[in-house]
């Protein structure tokens, strides 16, 4: 049954990953003509990426959403060049893309203290403006908010997400009987005996049909597009939405959840993805699984179960296949493991590939060089 309980719907108000906001470069200041003085320029709006900041809280503090900076100061026979108006700085979220009112993206701020020149300040007058000073940059930006994280729990309603991201980590999501518990992306962190962390997001509302803006729509895999890796989450037992809605088995609702994927982004599906098999608690769970196995190992002999439209272009192949029950812990310490061994395994394939660019850039270089040498 689809169900939303009030305190649920309340967490939902409370969770935003988008934000319009309005930023205005501060104005130059007024020449002095009778000693050809120059005014200030205008201060700049900057946003500066910053840890532990929210967009919410943005809103929170400053409700107008309006961002000026300071004027620069007029010429003066004290001091002919004005000095700079002030800039303003407005701290945002890691993971903030910044879109113009058009949607194009003009600034990408994913690491702490990266910063974007939102609005330039107004040049201030001088002769060539018969001493009259420039406005700032003004604009309508938007600040959409894409979670990092390593890796994206991806599964429809109730096939555990939450009950795992809270076994495997501190969080403490809200979890229920019924389907879209989760109506906001809930974030995880797993820790190591060796203190490493990999933080794992749980990414709700993804359901049969999304792309056709069913549910919440794809409205939440935007947050996939920044993690490392997928981690897949099916029930054992399959998936039904509501008795209205046709049942599909877990190999049926691995291909339509990979179809969303790919109707989404097709970047997403290139991604390493992982699969856990929740409920292996459940009765039936051992011959479901020898099923879903067979046929996970020859998916193309069995895409006729699913209607045309809905299969995927190309089957995800998964890194790893673990077997789970969060009721029980099987599998838990496995999987943790598991995601351990592939985070790892793609930053070395990254540093690799990062030596052997460095190294060709080198050789090219001492190439260059040497033809200097000889010519
Ligand atoms: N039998 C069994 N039930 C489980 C297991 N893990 C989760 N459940 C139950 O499945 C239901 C859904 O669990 P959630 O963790 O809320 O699932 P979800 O995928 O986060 O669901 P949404 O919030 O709707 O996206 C709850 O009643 C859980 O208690 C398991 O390993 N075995």
């Amino acid at each position: 049954m689809v169900r939303c309980g009030a305190a649920a719907l309340r967490k939902y108000s409370n969770f935003i990953d988008n934000l319009r906001v309005y930023v205005r470069g501060g104005t130059g200041g007024m020449g002095y003509p009778n000693l050809g003085g120059e005014g200030g320029r205008g201060g700049d709006v900057w946003f500066v990426a910053r840890e532990r900041t929210t967009l919410k809280s943005i809103r929170e503090k400053y409700p107008h959403k309006r961002f000026i900076a300071g004027t620069g100061a007029n010429s003066s026979v004290k001091a002919l060049k004005g000095e700079k108006g002030k800039d303003r700085e407005v701290h945002v979220p890691l993971g903030i893309s910044v879109l113009d009112d058009d949607g194009k993206q003009i600034g990408e701020l994913n690491a702490a203290g990266e910063k974007f020149l939102a609005a330039r300040g107004g040049l201030g007058g001088s002769l060539a403006t018969n001493f009259l000073p420039c406005k700032g940059q003004r604009r309508t930006v938007h600040l959409d908010l894409k979670l990092i994280a390593d890796v994206g729990l991806v599964g429809f309603p109730n096939a555990g997400k939450s009950s795992l991201l809270s076994k495997i980590s501190h969080a403490k999501p809200e979890i229920a009987n019924y389907a879209f518990t989760t109506i906001q992306p809930e974030l995880g962190k797993i820790m190591y005996a060796d203190y490493k962390q990999i933080s794992v997001a749980d990414l709700p509302g993804l359901i049969e049909g999304a792309h056709a803006n069913k549910g919440m729509g794809h409205r939440f895999l935007k947050h996939v597009e920044r993690t490392k890796q997928l981690l897949l989450v099916v029930d054992i037992s399959g998936f039904q939405l509501s008795t209205k809605t046709q049942f599909r088995t877990a190999f049926e609702t691995i291909l339509l959840l990979t179809k969303e994927l790919e109707l989404y982004k097709e970047e997403l599906v290139t991604k390493p993805a992982l699969l856990a098999i929740n409920k292996m608690d459940l009765p039936c769970a051992k011959d479901n699984l020898d099923k879903l196995m067979t046929q996970l190992e020859n998916p193309q002999d069995f895409l006729h179960l699913l209607e045309e439209e809905m299969i995927p272009a190309n089957t995800l192949e998964f890194r790893e296949v673990i077997p789970i029950s969060t009721y029980t812990g099987e599998g838990i310490e496995e999987l943790k493991a598991c995601l351990r061994k592939s985070i790892d395994e793609q930053a070395e394939q990254v540093n690799e590939e990062y030596r052997k660019k460095k190294l060709l850039l080198l050789q090219t270089s001492k190439e260059q060089v040497n033809r200097g040498w000889h010519s």
